[in-house]
């Protein structure tokens, strides 16, 4: 049995014929000489020029003095490289943030390309499987950039020809270990490009206090916390309706009280009205005051939320054939009705007439409510459809601590987890995970990691007494 097979393949071979050795004989090309040598040649001006646009602080930072000691001696080097020490020194401690953006973050992104990255791509391909060994050669994804910033590195990948995003979601894990990070989102920066953020530590990992009460009234979006890259969250809710799912204690009301304090100049200009319903009776009862209509009683909600549909409806007359956007103004301020638990009202209601009164009338207003000025933010601890059937009417979504992982993409939609949106992976200690949740933004279809500021009961205290016209409520 004589079989001629290129590389690897022959220690594969077995003989089914006794006493017959296999043959292999390998394929043997020989280049020339010149052709090889201008091969390397043309490697190591390329890689020189990779290295050079990649890398050009550090580069500069390893050669300059030994450039200088070539040129001018050993004695003035160290004086220059003490010099230059101390300055750029004196530059972090005065001005941190120029330096690290100029010379800090570069400095570590070379760092960690060289020590971490690079030094592991390949094992780390060819074990997870994004790599591939065919035919004796190793076909990896291309390590293009890395870029530090204060929380986390983003690296750049080019993906192997034929390969999906979703081969790389899926892998996120290996990714993440493999680099030594606690996590890998995975989001696509352009056709055949990947960016993979590794974060090197929490930004929100510590509670956030209650956000200052706005200056000027303003309908939003109104900054509710922060994201994971330190830029304030501000959550739209005028124009909109918003639903945010999680389990008891992750934080939902810090949502809502969040919210309410952004809005509180606007509901004191008249701008804003907030029609509260607590059926729980444990949440938003804590600052009645503030509402311009409340109700606990199931009975009561459904009335409420029908009167909010009134509204909607005779306004929608109004502007028929004028306008088709909602202007607050005092006559017709924006509504915002604000559910706690809406499930209370929608799924454990025993009686049916109350519930299919109370969906109705939520369907309605998140149908029609957001050209005529009435928005929806409600909460929930369960998102499945039996419990929220209407769940897929609300435009935006915020998922806080799940319990199981297939509710994340029950809120925020199909593949939000693969994304990096693990919500079912955020802390149940208040301290680390209360107020910590996912959301999709406009400007992305990546889900971002948010924390809401923590407004305490004496900041609410506070909010009611700025309402009533005193104080500056903090
Ligand atoms: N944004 C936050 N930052 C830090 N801690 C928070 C935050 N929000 C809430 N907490 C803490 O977590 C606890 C639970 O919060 P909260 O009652 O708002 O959760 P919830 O989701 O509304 O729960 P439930 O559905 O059971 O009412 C609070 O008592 C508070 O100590």
């Amino acid at each position: 049995m004589f079989k001629k097979l290129p590389g690897d393949e022959a220690r594969n071979l077995v003989s089914t014929t006794p006493d017959t050795a296999v043959v292999f004989r390998p394929a043997v090309m020989n280049t020339p000489v010149s052709i090889t040598l201008a091969i390397w040649l043309y490697r190591l001006v390329a890689g020189l020029a990779r290295l050079v646009w990649r890398h050009p602080v550090a580069l500069a930072v390893a050669a300059t003095p030994v450039a200088a000691c070539w040129l001018y001696g050993w004695h003035v080097t160290v004086a220059a490289v003490c010099m230059t020490t101390s300055a750029l020194t004196a530059w972090a401690t005065l001005h941190r943030s120029s330096f690290a953006r100029l010379v800090g973050w570069r400095l570590l992104a070379w760092w960690r390309w060289v020590w971490v990255y690079r030094r592991h791509w390949q094992p780390v391909m060819v074990v997870s499987g994004l790599g591939r060994h065919l035919r004796g050669r190793d076909y990896l994804p291309a390590l293009l950039k890395v870029r530090c910033d204060d929380w986390a590195d983003h690296v750049t990948v080019r993906m192997l020809h034929g390969q999906a995003v979703k081969d790389w979601t899926d892998r996120a894990d290996h990714l993440a270990h493999g680099f030594g990070a606690a996590g890998c989102r995975v989001s696509v920066a352009r056709a055949g490009r990947l960016r993979l953020t590794f974060p090197r530590r929490d930004p929100l990992a510590v509670p956030l206090p209650a956000i200052p009460i706005p200056e000027t009234p303003s309908v939003g979006p109104v900054e509710i916390g922060i994201c994971e890259d330190g830029t304030p969250y501000r959550l739209k809710v005028h124009g909109t309706h918003v639903l945010i799912a999680g389990a008891t204690g992750s934080g939902k009301g810090s949502y809502l009280w969040s919210v309410i304090r952004g809005l509180l100049p606007a509901m004191r200009s008249g701008l804003v009205q907030i029609w509260a319903l607590d059926p729980k009776r444990m949440e938003l009862s804590y600052g009645r005051e503030l509402f311009d209509r409340y109700a606990a009683d199931p009975a009561d909600c459904a009335d409420l939320l029908e009167a909010a549909v009134a509204v909607m409806q005779q306004r929608a007359d109004r502007y028929a054939g004028v306008r088709r956007v909602h202007e607050p103004t005092a006559a017709d301020p924006f509504i915002l009705v604000i559910v706690d638990e809406v499930a209370f009202l929608t799924a454990y209601q025993s009686d049916k007439h109350l519930r299919a009164r109370t969906i109705a009338a939520l369907a309605t207003l998140t149908t029609q409510g957001r050209a005529v000025g009435v928005g929806v933010l409600a909460a929930l601890q369960d998102p499945r459809k039996e419990v929220m059937s209407i769940r897929n009417l609300f435009p935006d979504k915020i998922a806080l601590r799940l319990d199981e992982s297939e509710q994340v993409d029950m809120v925020l939609g199909e593949g939000a987890r693969d994304r990096g949106a693990l919500a079912d992976h955020i802390s149940p200690i208040p301290e680390r995970g209360a107020g910590v949740g996912y959301v999709r933004l406009e400007s992305s279809p990546d889900p971002i990691r948010v924390r809401a500021a923590y407004v305490s009961d004496a900041d609410i205290r506070a909010m009611v007494a700025y309402a009533a016209g005193g104080g500056e409520g903090r």
